[in-house]
């Protein structure tokens, strides 16, 4: 894609970028409140949520179009750049009159095309930056696809916010972070800078500091960070919201990595290791294959004897004994767990294809 570098979207930002604010805009003090102890902490982009996407109706959906004039405000007063979510054309239009800096499309929208399409559409022709967080759900395709969309109605300045899954059994945390889908995304386009937010990720400020070093250890180019002058007393998301001072200390301690070996020594050290990382991967799939062959064997067995493939008394055991195998060798259970679910995946497919082997009747 043809995208612009954070350096080059004219708004004066270094990197790494950090966006930091309030989850809603309240009221104009605690807005003007917030705004000055953030930057006094050096935050120079704030982030201030206007129209709330919630989940259930009754809850406190954000001031609306009447908190832009106290924006302009802050931004003139305070010289820093602002950014809100965007959910429909009218919000573009009203933003836009109020000198919005930044947008950002929501989970709640990324995960619908044509509300992503009509947001596109009314940016047609307009220079301005657009963040896009994950979709809601586990699906990278329709993160790319809504990037995409973007990128085709001329948006160069786009960048792409980690904010986590829904999961219903993650009793961690408030949306698991997955790290391999917002990974996926920096593989297929290095150019888009991705943002994490371990705001949302996190959904208590005690994980915070934790989710956030792990975005810079795996090379994200910044953070989206909700903020509040008195969070436990905040119109939503009171759990997750950072006093300023807490909020400046945390990006005082974050250590940004260097995405390059550029150490000699550290370089050929690291030469040595991924030789032997490359050793490893060979064998471990000529064992896979070995396990394959094994498995197929099995299933011509299933064929002529007319069994079927899925044998679930089997399969509980071997899904049972894996992880408990994987913990005696210091291995993560749980990676065994997901291991193990995709070999047998692939032993039910090369089973079944057995099975199906010119056995089809044919359709004319
Ligand atoms: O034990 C079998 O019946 C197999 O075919 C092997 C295997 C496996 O991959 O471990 C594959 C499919 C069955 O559902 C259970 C186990």
């Amino acid at each position: 894609m043809d995208i612009l570098s954070v350096e080059n979207w004219d708004l004066g930002l270094e990197m790494p970028l950090y966006i930091a604010g309030p989850c809603s805009v309240e009221t104009p003090g605690q807005l003007d409140q917030t705004v000055a102890a953030l930057v006094n902490e050096g935050v120079k982009v704030i982030r201030g949520g206007v129209w709330k996407p919630r989940t259930r109706p009754n809850s406190f959906e954000g001031v609306g179009s009447k908190a832009l004039p106290w924006i302009k405000e802050v931004k003139d007063k305070y010289k820093v750049k602002f950014a809100i979510e965007v959910a429909s054309p009218i919000h573009v239009e009203e933003a836009l009159k109020f000198g919005i800096d930044i947008f950002w499309i929501g989970a709640r929208s990324t995960v619908n095309p044509f509300t992503v399409q009509e947001i596109a559409n009314s940016l047609k022709g307009i220079d301005i930056p657009v963040l896009i967080k994950n979709p809601v759900n586990a699906d990278l395709a329709l993160w790319i696809g809504a990037l995409e969309r973007f990128h085709h109605a001329g948006i160069k300045k786009l960048g792409a916010i980690h904010r986590g899954f829904s999961n219903f059994n993650d009793k961690t945390y408030r949306n698991s972070p997955m790290w391999q889908i917002p990974l996926g995304l920096k593989t297929y386009f290095p150019e888009i800078p991705l943002l994490n937010d371990p705001s949302h990720i996190c959904g208590r400020r005690d994980l915070i500091p934790q989710i956030a070093q792990t975005a810079l250890d795996l090379n994200f180019d910044g953070l989206m960070i909700e903020s509040h002058i008195d969070p436990d007393n905040a119109w939503s998301d009171a759990a997750q919201q950072l006093i300023p001072l807490d909020l400046g200390q945390l990006l005082r301690t974050l250590k940004t990595r260097k995405v390059d070996v550029d150490n000699p020594l550290l370089q050929s050290q690291l030469d040595l290791i991924r030789e032997q990382i490359d050793d490893v991967d060979r064998e471990l799939l000529e064992i896979l294959s070995r396990r394959m062959s094994l498995v197929e064997k099995a299933g011509e067995y299933k064929k002529l004897n007319n069994v079927a493939v899925f044998q679930m008394e089997r399969w509980k055991k071997v899904f049972e004994t894996r992880p408990e195998w994987a913990e005696a060798l210091r291995l993560n259970p749980d990676f065994a767990r997901d291991l193990f679910q995709l070999i047998h995946t692939e032993s039910i497919k090369k089973q079944t294809e057995v099975q199906e082997r010119n056995e089809q009747p044919k359709i004319r």
